[in-house]
């Protein structure tokens, strides 16, 4: 399972925005559906390898580019053959099917298979699940390998319903742009290798996967506190913060200060007192702090948070101290990160809707934050609309204190002096990129050491 680092991302309605920008420009419809058939019969070309090929062609424009496949498959000499659900419904779709002049065959339970499926029935205009029948019998292709157009026919593109695909694909052909639904559990899985077909949309780029990581060298001049210092406040279950601590180190931070704690993880790390908490926040040099690691919810952490909030300097807040800090976020502007999981997310901001991407720019809005809201598909989200999507991330992540050191780079980066959300994704890029490296057996205090 993969996505193509750094591409952009379009919900249903900004696609169709984008390809009537198209049209503007004088790049009409059938051009863009002449692209996206290449674009297909091209990835099916290499994907049979000279084998079979059935294309299941649905009613529109999805089915649209399934025509156009087949007849640029079968003039390269492909052996293809063509099944449709029913006549087309658009006006682009029946001239591609006019174009195809070999035999359409019906999607029933005595259709033959081939060993390379291209499903092409729905795309981003699906409305409602696949019928029971129809899914019975694409069941029956579930054993062949199955190519994608734009999305697994049967899924919500926008990511906001949960339905699955009855056939999962091995590679899945985005056009124009990816979808929400290509890089947001539960479906991502079921899209496989996602390829990205640009057919000359220019797409909005305020939604995009993760860059691909680049290892940013200091300059020649830095010294420690210019590379950033960051202050991380310990409270009652200093273990946690110290994974935190370590981890602002080993992402860049120049000088780590563990407030509360008498364990210094690194020696490099200031471990003291929580008396001079108040004294740490007024110090100038500290670019970034960060609260919530090893915090239970309390008296104690919101006092604490209330004082880092008085402090005007940027802040990762992290499990209990995002509910804590809540009623002030939006108050005054400053830089700030949540990094909530879904369990924090929800208790967090309970009342809003939509899919994944939508929650976390709704939340980023609210807040005036930068939210990484983590998981599996981690999604970043800016208050200004910018959203970045990590899928697939790395499963070896999936195991206790990742969260902790996340907190940490995320605190590095911010204390920088960048912008935030660009700190937030370099973090998140950071800890798939560490823990990629590691791989197998991985465990939190792995992903802090050389
Ligand atoms: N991205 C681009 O620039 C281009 C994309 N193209 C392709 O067009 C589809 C979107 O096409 P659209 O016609 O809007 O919708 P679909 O083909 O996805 O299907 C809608 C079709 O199906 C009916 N329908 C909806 N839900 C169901 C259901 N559950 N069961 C049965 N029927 C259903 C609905 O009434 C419509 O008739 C996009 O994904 C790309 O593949 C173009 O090539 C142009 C360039
Ligand atoms: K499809």
């Amino acid at each position: 399972m993969s996505v193509p680092a750094d591409a952009p991302i379009l919900t249903s309605d900004a696609m169709r925005e984008a390809e009537a920008a198209c049209a503007v420009q004088g790049t009409s419809l059938s051009e863009l559906m002449e692209l996206a058939g290449a674009a297909v019969a091209d990835t099916a070309w290499r994907m049979a390898a000279g084998a079979p090929i059935l294309i299941l062609c649905g009613p529109g424009n999805n089915g649209g580019d399934g025509y156009v496949a087949a007849r640029l498959l079968a003039t390269r000499g492909a052996a293809v053959r063509v099944a449709a659900l029913s006549e087309p419904s658009t006006e682009l779709a029946k001239a591609a099917r006019a174009g195809w002049s070999g035999p359409v065959e019906a999607v029933d339970g005595r259709l033959a298979p081939a060993p390379l499926i291209v499903d092409a029935l729905f795309g981003v205009g699906l409305s409602r699940p696949i019928a029971d029948d129809l899914a019975a019998i694409l069941g029956h292709f579930a054993d062949r390998r199955i190519l994608a157009v734009d999305v697994p026919s049967g899924i919500d593109s926008d990511g906001a319903a949960d339905w699955m695909p009855p056939l999962r694909a091995d590679v899945t052909l985005a056009l124009g742009a990816l979808k929400p639904a290509h890089v947001l559990l539960p479906t991502a899985p079921a899209c496989g290798r996602v390829l990205l077909a640009p057919i000359g949309i220019a797409a909005n780029k305020a939604m995009r996967t993760l860059p691909r990581v680049r290892e940013t060298q200091p300059e020649a001049t830095a010294h420690k506190f210019t590379r950033g210092m960051v202050l991380v406040f310990a409270g009652p279950m200093p273990g946690a913060a110290g994974l935190t601590a370590a981890a602002a180190l080993r992402a860049g931070a120049g000088y780590v200060v563990l407030n509360g704690s008498e364990r210094a993880p690194f020696s490099a790390i200031i471990a003291e007192s929580d008396a001079k908490f108040g004294e740490r926040l007024d110090d100038p040099r500290v670019g970034a702090v960060v609260i919530g690691p090893g915090f239970p919810a309390g008296d104690e952490l919101l006092f604490d948070v209330e004082a880092a909030l008085d402090s005007g300097k940027p802040l990762v807040l992290d499990a209990a101290a995002i509910d804590a800090a809540l009623p002030r976020l939006s108050e005054t502007p400053r830089k700030t990160i949540l990094t909530p999981h879904e369990g924090e997310f929800a208790r967090a901001f309970p009342q809003l809707y939509g899919s994944k991407i939508d929650r976390a720019k709704a939340a980023a809005a609210r807040t005036q934050a930068v939210v990484v809201y983590k998981g599996a598909d981690t999604v970043i989200a800016a208050p200004d609309g910018r959203l970045v999507a990590a899928w697939p991330g790395s499963p070896w992540l999936a195991t206790a204190g990742t969260g902790d050191v996340l907190a940490g780079a995320c605190g590095a980066m911010l204390a920088r002096g960048g912008d935030a959300f660009d700190a937030a994704v370099a973090a998140v890029g950071w800890h798939i990129a560490q823990a990629a490296r590691i791989g197998p057996g991985l465990v939190a205090d792995d992903l802090i050491r050389d």
